[in-house]
């Protein structure tokens, strides 16, 4: 195991995350869990990567084990030309998650500033990051203000202001707008993308909508359950600017079609 998280794969040169047969079982009561079988993935600098496939595939597994908060049982791993723990310990990334996961006594300025805080950043400094982030995902003036006078998209945004508040190159983002209404998700959706053309941020981010990761990504990674599994990679032609209509277009339909044939090929009968 200590083997697995030591290892770093060799990937191209621009690569953020190299991974190579990655595995991971979880050992439960109930026997064996094969969460993650033979992962072979290249992430490259400023691609906005998105996972999709039903309940129990791995990709929350996944995301976790390049964030070194999983250890692998098998295969090899690299982030930033590190190890995942490596990583994790340089605060490589920023991890959002699909809760916002704010503490309601904290403004949201506290909240963002709590890392930093606990990171021991002097407080002129502390100061400027915090209104820069906050900036960023359009919270500016909202920095007194409590997460419950906060919508919930709001709120998501504040959590996402968190995980930049470290200016780290790679945002891994866990179903962050899973649970919020249509609209709201369409326009934080586009916000994200502006933050990671004005950024150029590499983002690995976990869906199980069809059209949030087409919307979003330059490539679509499909995966399947039972064992967890990368079942299809899809390039994007997609341009980067892109206005919500572009999901009527006929590129944007054929590869969501060719997402969906994937998690049907993919899916298993229970
Ligand atoms: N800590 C753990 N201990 C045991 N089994 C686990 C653990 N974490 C995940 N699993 C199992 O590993 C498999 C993959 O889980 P994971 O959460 O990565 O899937 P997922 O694709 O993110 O699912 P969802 O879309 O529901 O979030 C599942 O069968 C899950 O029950």
């Amino acid at each position: 195991m200590a083997e697995a998280r030591a290892a770093t794969a060799p990937g191209p040169a621009d690569a953020v995350i190299s991974a190579r047969g990655l595995d991971l079982t979880f050992q439960t009561a109930d026997g064996p869990v094969h969460a993650l079988k033979g992962v072979d993935l290249d992430i490259r600098r400023g691609e906005f990567v998105s996972f999709i496939g039903p309940s129990g595939c791995g990709k929350t597994t996944f995301l976790r084990c390049i964030a070194g908060l999983e250890t692998p049982t098998g295969g090899t791993l690299s982030v930033n030309g590190m190890t995942a723990d490596e990583a994790r310990r340089s605060r490589a990334y920023g991890y959002v998650f699909q809760a916002a996961g704010l503490y309601p006594w904290r403004t949201i300025g506290g909240n963002v500033r709590l890392p930093l805080e606990i990171m021991g950043f002097p407080r002129a400094e502390r100061d400027e990051r915090v209104a820069r982030v906050l900036e960023l995902v359009d919270l500016a003036g909202f920095e007194k203000k409590f997460p419950w006078q906060l919508s919930g998209g709001m709120q998501q945004r504040a959590s996402i202001a968190r995980a930049l508040a470290f200016d780290a190159d790679l945002l891994l983002m866990d179903e962050p707008f899973g649970a919020l209404d249509e609209i709201v998700r369409d326009r934080l959706n586009e916000e994200l993308l502006r933050l990671w053309d004005r950024t150029g941020k590499t983002i690995g981010f976990v869906t199980h909508s069809i059209p949030e990761a087409v919307y979003l990504s330059t490539r679509i990674v499909v995966m399947s359950p039972r064992p967890g599994r990368i079942t299809d990679v899809i390039d994007s032609p997609l341009p980067r600017e892109r206005p919500l209509d572009i999901r009527d277009s006929r590129e944007f339909i054929e590869i969501a079609h060719r997402v969906r044939e994937g998690l049907r090929a993919g899916h298993v009968d229970e």
